[in-house]
């Protein structure tokens, strides 16, 4: 019997890591931000991976029901666990993301709780909130519908005040108007924040077109108890239950997403969340002066969360085929020597290698996002909303490219791993089932990218009225020059400067947008001609957006990086991110005229040096992220490289092979095979 433990995976790692050129123990900090959160997410990661209650590996196993009824049970016992060890706030949230697994939970704490602080008075915040901080109640954030979710003003559902009673009365007046995908809704939650079209004194406060005297265009947010809290049984005139199976094997089937109907539900005046607008006791409406804008604060908040997440994810993935990409050999024998590492080929790094920089860019341009989160919301602690279009803007646009670029590298470090990356026991099936959902919630990442582009298209028409743009726009007020003069490069080398590229892609941002505008200003319909070139204005918003990330992460490089070696490597990583994108988008740069075909070229042949220096270093740089096999859920990308015992073993312990002869021999493989089918009863 052949020796099926002696493997060259574990040697083959050890030997990777030998040549790694920095320091990794320098390099988790960065990755981790702080000292301080590396200390919470090590502490976290290690009790998840420890505690039966959070195995995972059988998920993809599981039947809906057991998997969602495993899912409640890692969520009570998660709780349990942060009151019994008194969990700080970080620890909890940090505590809930190593568990790894979609559940109410990102709702109620995600959705429910800071659409409360945005929309909440004082006074609604005092009842609620501590009620949903120790769980007495499970909320959800119930907007969007059968019928409509992009379109938010397209919504249906009714708040229909009655003076006679001081109550609100909530119903679903069509079958379109159910609402229907909100996550913890289906089986868990005991209230939501719902949104509907407030009517009152016999005027729809929802409906968009009528004397803007009377409408807010935007549907306001109500508390709906929808179970009791006694026996869980849903409210008189609730209809709610789970919309069925989504999207591949696990994945997000933890999350129960449900749908809702509101049979005349009534429900006191004070559900209504009255800091944006109010309804007085005789059923006057009051707007209370903060713009109505802040109605979407929660959208905001999680699409900040989104795009923070995005490399926490994508991280996973490149761990993964990295590692598994370093053990796995291929062709090339040499006499007495052992097959290639698939690493070593051309194509298969510069289909890795990229993707290992978009994890570092996106996690820098995160850690840039919490402080612009940060920072507007002291603004408007302090009346100040000058900086929420901008925040607006950049949340959906990073959202959006974050969420795209990292669904698909998923699914790239899939095929990097081949055949083996297809089964489930890779770690990346269920990582792309469980993650892709995050291009369409939250907002559709095209329809975001056009927020992006109004924008765009509003800072530039105030350029043209003598204002200059501030903030991630601030270039657009040098448009004349951008759009004007070209790249001057002619060696290659001179690609290897950070002005260099950010004038590029400013360049190129501001002449695709540029573009867009001088279209949009002579069309006779604006919004006639936005649609037109919707095509176009999804492109410019593409490249504003992948002009703040480069720019974030030229920012990170111009900051004191400390360790050995690790300000180095990722200045290469950096300019791996940036020359990739030039290849990518080269028609772009082209087509604009900034570059020519030779500077391309010459961008390629850097980025082709670049590799060159992320090679012995591949390994440690995903090594980096730090996470346990636990976390990864992989035996690709296990830690030890021990790749194909385990493969082999866990083949053995497949329930399919529990029987050496099949269940359904007798019944469907022996009539086929015996000729007897036309007399079995199949
Ligand atoms: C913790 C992690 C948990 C993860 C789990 C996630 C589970 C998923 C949850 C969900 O999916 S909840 C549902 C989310 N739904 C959406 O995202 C819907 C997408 N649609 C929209 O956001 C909006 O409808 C729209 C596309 C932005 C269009 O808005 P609207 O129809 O009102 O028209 P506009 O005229 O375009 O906008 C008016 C005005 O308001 C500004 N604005 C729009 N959104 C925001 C915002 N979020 N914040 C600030 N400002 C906003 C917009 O720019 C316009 O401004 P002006 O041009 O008038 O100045
Ligand atoms: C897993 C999951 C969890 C969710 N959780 C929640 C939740 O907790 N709470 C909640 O309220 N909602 C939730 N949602 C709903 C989610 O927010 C919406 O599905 C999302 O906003 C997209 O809206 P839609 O389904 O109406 O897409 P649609 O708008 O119908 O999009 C369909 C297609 O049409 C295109 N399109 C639409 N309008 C335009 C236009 N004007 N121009 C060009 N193209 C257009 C889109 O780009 C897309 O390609 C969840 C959804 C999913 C998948």
């Amino acid at each position: 019997m052949a020796d099926m433990t002696e493997t060259m995976g574990p040697s083959t790692l050890r030997e990777e890591r030998s040549k790694t050129q920095f320091d990794v123990e320098a390099m988790k900090l960065v990755w981790a931000g702080s000292a301080a959160h590396k200390k919470v997410a090590d502490k976290m990661k290690v009790l998840v991976a420890n505690d039966p209650v959070f195995e995972k590996s059988s998920r993809p196993r599981l039947d809906r029901k057991s998997l969602y009824k495993n899912s409640l049970r890692k969520a009570a016992h998660a709780w349990k666990l942060i009151q019994d060890n008194h969990l700080t706030e970080e620890e909890a949230s940090s505590l809930r993301h190593y568990i790894d697994e979609p559940s109410y939970n990102d709702l109620h704490w995600g959705m429910f709780i800071p659409a409360i602080k945005g929309q909440a008075t004082e006074e609604q915040q005092k009842k609620w909130l501590p009620q949903a901080y120790k769980m007495s109640i499970i909320g959800c954030y119930a907007q969007t519908e059968l019928g409509h979710g992009s379109n938010v003003q397209g919504l249906e559902t009714q708040a229909v005040f009655d003076p006679s009673t001081d109550e609100f009365v909530l119903n679903s007046p069509t079958l379109t108007s159910t609402k229907w995908w909100p996550g913890g809704l289906g089986k868990a939650s005991t209230h939501c924040v719902t949104y509907a079209r407030l009517i009152t004194d016999g005027k729809d406060y929802g409906i968009h077109g009528l004397s803007s005297l009377f409408v807010s265009p935007f549907e306001l947010a109500f508390i709906a108890p929808i179970r009791s809290l006694d026996d869980h049984s849903p409210l008189p005139g609730i209809t709610v239950g789970d919309i069925g199976v989504k999207f591949g094997n696990g994945g997000y089937n933890t999350m129960d997403n449900g749908f809702l109907r509101f049979d005349h539900v009534r429900i006191p005046r004070d559900n209504m969340l009255m800091k944006l607008a109010s309804v007085t006791r005789e059923g006057k409406y009051v707007k209370s002066g903060q713009p109505k804008q802040i109605g979407y604060g929660a959208m905001v908040y999680v699409r900040t969360t989104i795009v923070v997440d995005a490399s926490n994810m994508l991280s996973r993935a490149v761990t993964i085929a990295t590692r598994y990409s370093a053990v796995r050999r291929q062709f090339g024998t040499e006499k007495g020597k052992p097959e290639t590492q698939v690493i070593e080929y051309a194509t298969q790094q510069s289909r890795l290698f990229p993707l290992i920089a978009s994890t570092y860019a996106f996690r820098f341009v995160g850690e840039w996002m919490n402080s612009l989160y940060a920072d507007v919301l002291a603004r408007i602690e302090a009346n100040d909303f000058s900086t929420l279009p901008e925040v607006h803007a950049c949340t959906s646009g990073l959202k959006s490219i974050t969420t795209s670029i990292t669904a698909d590298g998923i699914e790239e470090c899939r095929k990097l791993c081949g055949g083996h990356g297809y089964a489930c026991n890779s770690g990346l099936p269920e990582l792309y089932a469980a993650y892709v959902p995050a291009c369409t919630y939250e907002g559709d990442n095209t329809i975001l990218l056009f927020q992006v582009a109004r924008f765009l298209m509003k800072a530039l028409s105030q350029v043209g009225s003598g204002k200059k743009p501030t903030g991630t726009a601030a270039y657009l007020g040098n448009i004349q020059k951008l759009a004007t003069e070209n790249c001057k490069i002619t060696q290659g080398r001179e690609w290897l400067s950070y002005d260099v590229i950010i004038e590029a892609f400013q360049a190129r941002a501001a002449r695709l947008a540029g573009a867009c505008a001088l279209k949009l200003s002579k069309a006779p319909n604006a919004e006639a001609a936005f649609e037109e070139f919707a095509t176009d204005l999804a492109e410019a918003a593409r490249a504003h957006c992948q002009l703040i990330i480069v720019e974030k992460f030229v920012e990170k490089m111009r900051s004191q990086i400390p360790g050995r070696g690790v300000a180095e490597i990722l200045e290469v990583l950096c300019y791996v991110y940036a020359l990739d994108l030039v290849r990518i988008n080269a028609a772009d740069f082209l087509s604009t005229g900034y570059l020519t075909s030779k500077q391309i070229s010459l961008a390629k042949d850097q980025l082709r040096s670049c590799f060159k220096k992320i090679r012995p270093n591949a390994v440690a740089l995903v090594d980096a992220f730090d996470h346990t096999d636990h976390y990864l859920s992989s035996i690709l990308g296990r830690y030890d490289g021990d790749v194909y015992p385990n493969l082999y073993k866990d083949a053995q312990e497949e329930p399919l092979n529990d029987s050496v002869v099949t269940e359904g021999y007798a019944a469907y493989i022996r009539p086929v095979l015996k000729n007897q089918l036309r007399q079995s009863k199949l």
